[in-house]
């Protein structure tokens, strides 16, 4: 089932790229400089979490000087936060977990809404209300590849974007499984490399884990 309310169905969204950085701004002076990084190593999904006070600026700032850039919302938590990010121009809204009522504000939202999971119980909450697209969040702390698999059992037509303790060095083994899209997560936008404004760096990461991807 699709919200045919939304302007952009999570099916293509997960499609759009392999990797989905996990974005904390803290300077919105970073917001552009950071995106083109992104977009030059070969990422157009940027995922701005709500994390510091400048985070819905960025959003509306991103929206605005770097259209061709897929700019969305993370730790989207509850209605009202899901309302102004859409406000602010996001096309997407990630949420770490999920509640009653999120979902039932997300499904009226003109933007789609991927709400976290990391057991059964919320997985079916969430598919019982129309949904098929998760993110699997704390990926490596709830069981990683290994829950994954397991859940592919029951519910083949569900998939997901797993997020948490992802790295160079086990993304790949999540991209490999039939229900996972694509992953998201902060390496490739290290807080060393943001403090430093070494945004070369950040577009070398970006390009190592898209041709790894492959
Ligand atoms: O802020 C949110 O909405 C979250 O759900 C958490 C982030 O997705 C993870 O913290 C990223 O995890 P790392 O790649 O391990 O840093």
């Amino acid at each position: 089932m699709a919200f045919t309310n939304w302007q952009l169905q999570p099916s293509v969204l997960f499609a759009m790229g392999p990797v989905v950085p996990v974005i904390v701004i803290k300077d919105l002076a970073d917001a552009v400089p950071m995106a083109k990084a992104l977009l030059a190593g070969g990422i157009k999904v940027l995922e701005v979490t709500l994390r510091t006070p400048v985070a819905l600026e960025a959003i509306k700032l991103l929206a605005k000087q770097v259209p061709e850039a897929v700019v969305g919302a993370g730790t989207v938590t509850n209605p009202e936060q899901l309302a102004q990010v859409a406000a602010a121009g996001a096309k997407f809204a990630i949420s770490p977990g999920l509640t009653r009522e999120l979902l039932q504000a997300g499904k009226e939202a003109s933007i789609p809404l991927i709400p976290g999971i990391a057991s059964i119980s919320e997985l079916m909450e969430g598919t019982g209300l129309g949904y098929t697209h998760f993110k699997f969040f704390p990926a490596e702390a709830a069981g990683g590849v290994k829950t994954l698999k397991s859940i592919y059992g029951p519910f083949a037509d569900i998939r997901f974007c797993p997020t948490g303790g992802i790295n160079e060095q086990n993304f790949r083994e999540y991209l490999a499984l039939p229900n996972v899209s694509c992953v998201g997560g902060s390496w490739i936008v290290p807080d060393s490399a943001v403090a430093a404004k070494d945004w070369a760096k950040i577009t070398e990461l970006t390009a190592k884990a898209v041709a790894e991807a492959l």
